[in-house]
């Protein structure tokens, strides 16, 4: 972001605590307070004590964009001064705050008070900006944005308990029947509504306490700034690039593509890495990624795709042989890549993996698959289900959330342990069967982003209980969410994937105090040189320094809901 100044909006109804937590943001970080609804309040009262025809648009701009205002802090009180009278108390009269409102919706007051608003960013190292549009509008490159929400019930309670406990006459039924006039006037006026930014964080406050919205947004500010992961996002980015300049395509070992072997061509590396690069790209405002992105592309359908029989075929196998896993990350790689470019050819070629694996695996019920393993991997149909989500929402076809529905019930069957709570590894009711908790984290992942999308996943809707089982694992029978790395572990056992996806689970879940800890263990444990590294044994020590392709893809995954 070109912004020097780091600039947090706040935006939201009224009532839903934007004053409150900006200013407390303010102070716990040393940043300038913005509360731009003061401004609408002067300007309101300024028309309402000149007695300003409102309709007289050129009189209105002319006024209101030489008004002369000031604030000053006094003890924890900030006061507000029109044309010098302080006017604290007045300007904060419901007629006032209703005067705001209706010419908050006069287009050219909003430019006559931006100049105004903008000007707060000068000269200080960060604001807190608070109001309706600040996110949209004023500050739309703001680093941090967020936008709260709560029920008209309980933010007209709020401000009632506010006035009782000042000692003043409060009547809850006016308080709400006004909030909720404002609000209707704030949220559908054509200019500048109140609406979330898109790249904000929305945050439900309806059953948070003060103490509970500040420490999670000052949770998210701080992982937003989270130095080391963009460091390492960086490190890797510039590792991958330069692997393929060299050898044309993706390889398996970043940091050592001398190791080429026949599986440094394989499908999957070209797939993951392209993931790692577009969302790269999306995340960072990179077009070179953008760029490498499209190179694999062509490297991966000219190596893999079969113009004749337009199909997709595996020229080389990958380790496992197990087909499925690579076609679904074909099929996932291609949404994200068509969400990019749009390209009428890309979704050709969408429809083309998606009709090989209908054919292929889903028509005989996974018959080939059984056959060539005896087991049926639940984590390829996992991607499966991931990619027909990243499919429906990059596509908008509903041909893939009736296909991730019809799969998401047959994986349960076949996977879904209910005594524990965890998917199982394998399909067959082994004695041995595998609890990976890093799968369990990804599935946790997935139903929360299936939800988000409007998929039916009721059978097993409950992502916490699986995130909060597979804890327990990873803590018990894996040790990796641990620091401690001294105690008895298998070696090779903190693996750096799983920790991801544990990460990003938090992430999307925004349980930002876990996400903290996780990643201070996460730096400490797995970055090397800046670098993400693959194993760590159980004497702390690396066990394999490689850098593989693979650990992109979670890496940028889990980013990307950090930066939510
Ligand atoms: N999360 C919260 N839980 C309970 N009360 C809150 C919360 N946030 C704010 N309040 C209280 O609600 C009232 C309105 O908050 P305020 O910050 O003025 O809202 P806004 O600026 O969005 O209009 C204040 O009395 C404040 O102390
Ligand atoms: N950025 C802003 C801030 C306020 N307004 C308008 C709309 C609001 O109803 C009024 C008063 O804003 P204020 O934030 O003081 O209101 P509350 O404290 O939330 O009740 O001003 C706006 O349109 N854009």
């Amino acid at each position: 972001m070109s912004n020097k100044v780091e600039i947090i909006t706040i935006d939201g109804p009224s009532g839903v605590g934007k004053g409150t937590l900006s200013r407390l943001l303010a102070q716990k970080l040393d940043y300038a307070l913005l509360d731009s609804g003061a401004i609408y309040r002067l300007a309101a009262l300024y028309v309402l004590d000149h007695v300003i025809d409102i309709s007289h648009e050129q009189l209105l701009y002319d006024e209101l964009s030489q008004l002369n205002i000031h604030f000053a802090i006094e003890g924890n009180q900030t006061k507000a001064f029109l044309d010098g009278m302080d006017v604290t108390t007045r300007i904060r009269q419901e007629q006032t705050g209703m005067m705001a409102s209706k010419i908050a919706k006069i287009s050219i007051v909003r430019d006559a008070l931006l100049a105004c608003q903008q000007a707060f960013a000068q000269g200080v190292k960060g604001l807190v900006a608070d109001g309706r549009d600040m996110g949209t509008v004023v500050f739309p490159n703001a680093r941090h944005k967020f936008f709260l929400e709560a029920g008209s019930q309980i933010r007209a309670q709020r401000r009632y308990d506010e006035l009782i406990a000042k000692g003043q006459k409060a009547d809850f039924t006016e308080i709400l029947t006004q909030l909720e006039a404002r609000d209707h006037q704030d949220r559908n006026r054509e200019v500048a509504p109140l609406r979330p930014a898109e790249d904000a964080l929305i945050i439900d406050t309806s059953s948070l306490d003060i103490d509970g919205v500040f420490a999670k947004v000052y949770a998210a500010v701080k992982l937003r700034n989270n130095k080391q992961m963009t460091v390492a996002i960086d490190a890797y980015y510039q590792l991958l690039i330069k692997a393929i300049d060299q050898l044309g395509y993706a390889p398996e070992f970043l940091n050592a593509p001398q190791k080429i072997d026949q599986a440094n061509t394989r499908l999957l590396c070209q797939t993951r890495s392209l993931f790692f690069l577009l969302t790269y790209a999306g995340l960072t405002n990179t077009q070179a990624a953008n760029a490498y992105a499209y190179k694999l592309y062509q490297v991966m359908k000219s190596q893999y795709f079969d113009e004749q029989s337009k199909a997709w075929i595996k020229t080389q196998s990958s380790k496992d042989g197990n087909d499925l896993y690579e076609y679904a990350f074909v099929l996932f790689t291609l949404s994200v890549l068509y969400g990019t470019f749009k390209e009428h050819v890309i979704s050709e070629d969408i429809e083309h993996v998606n009709e090989l694996i209908t054919q292929k695996f889903i028509a005989d019920d996974f018959k080939a698959l059984k056959d060539q393993h005896g087991v049926i991997g639940q984590n390829a149909l996992m991607h499966l289900f991931e990619a027909y989500l990243g499919a429906y929402r990059h596509t908008q076809n509903p041909i893939f959330k009736t296909q991730a529905e019809a799969l998401y019930q047959k994986i349960i069957a076949l996977f879904f342990d209910h005594e524990r709570s965890l998917m199982r590894e394998y399909s067959r009711e082994d004695k041995s069967a595998l609890f990976e908790p890093g799968h369990s984290f990804e599935w946790s992942s997935l139903i929360v982003e299936a939800q988000a999308l409007g998929v039916d996943v009721d059978i097993m809707s409950d992502h916490i209980g699986l995130y909060q089982a597979a804890t327990k694992v990873g803590i018990n029978d894996c040790g990796f969410i641990k620091p401690n790395l001294s105690h008895d572990v298998k070696d090779m056992q903190y693996r750096i994937w799983p920790m991801l996806e544990y990460m990003r689970y938090l992430a999307m879940t925004a349980s930002y105090e876990h996400l903290d800890n996780a990643l201070s263990i996460f730096s400490t444990v797995f970055l090397k040189h800046d670098l993400p590294i693959e194993y760590v044994d159980s004497e702390g020590a690396v066990g394999f320094d490689d850098v593989k392709s693979t650990t992109g893809y979670h890496l940028i995954n889990c980013w990307q809901y950090m930066l939510r």
